[in-house]
């Protein structure tokens, strides 16, 4: 199995204590993290990212368990194996759209995707050049799960990604995270409660406040 957890536990400081479902995934497998609002899906996502610690349990992706990395190596490791993509695009401002890819090439110390296909296979091949405050809303999410995906991350990790998108730009995300995530053999898991998501996969956990 290429990413799994189990019986993580996590407590904001006056809250409840969030007790999460477990995830077993493989290689090119997709899954949704479905729930209430407030009923904890952000705080796994960032348990999964090793961005939280959590109080009990264990995470271990590519046989390596986050636990045992210091904050440093769970740094490095975060940049090599794990791509982000938020709610809303956190792009640099300054940096034209090639830029901010290369970007997270150069902070994973690793080699990853050729960045020129990567925006071909996005719709992106014409923006390259082109200052990130230009985009629209769609390019602008196209280009961070490109950068996400820059660096062939193991894990990939998304936060309603489709949220801010119409019809046409949610399905494309949607498709491209899929279709990338089995190209590149990452397991894919995105939070949502958008029904177009959950209409192209299937495979979900629901997270519940007890
Ligand atoms: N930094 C924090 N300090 C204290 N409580 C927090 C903190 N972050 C989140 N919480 C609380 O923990 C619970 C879970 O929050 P979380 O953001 O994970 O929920 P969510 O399911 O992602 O919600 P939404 O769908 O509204 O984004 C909520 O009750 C929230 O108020």
């Amino acid at each position: 199995m290429l990413f799994e957890s189990q019986k993580i536990e996590y407590t904001h400081s006056g809250q409840a204590k969030l007790i999460f479902p477990d995830i077993g995934l493989d290689a090119g497998e997709s899954l949704l993290v479905l729930g209430k609002s407030g009923s904890g899906k952000t705080t796994l996502l960032n348990l999964l990212a090793g961005l939280l610690k959590p109080e009990a349990g264990e995470i271990k992706l590519a046989g390596k368990n986050l636990a045992a990395l210091n904050g440093q190596e769970l740094d490095l490791f975060r940049g090599k194996e794990i791509g982000i993509v938020f709610q809303k695009p956190h792009l640099l401002a300054a940096l034209n759209v090639k830029e901010n890819l290369q970007m997270a090439h150069f902070f994973s110390r690793k080699k990853g995707q050729n960045i020129e296909e990567l925006l071909g296979e996005l719709g992106l091949a014409g923006k390259a050049k082109s200052s990130v405050l230009t985009l629209s809303e769609g390019e602008a999410q196209r280009v961070s799960i490109a950068r996400a995906l820059a660096t062939s991350p193991k894990l990939i990790l998304a936060d309603e990604p489709t949220s801010s998108l119409d019809d046409e730009n949610a399905e494309k995300v949607v498709k491209l995270l899929k279709t990338q995530a089995a190209k590149i053999g990452a397991a894919l898991i995105i939070v949502t409660h958008d029904q177009r998501v959950k209409a192209h996969i299937p495979n979900f956990v629901e997270v519940k406040s007890v």
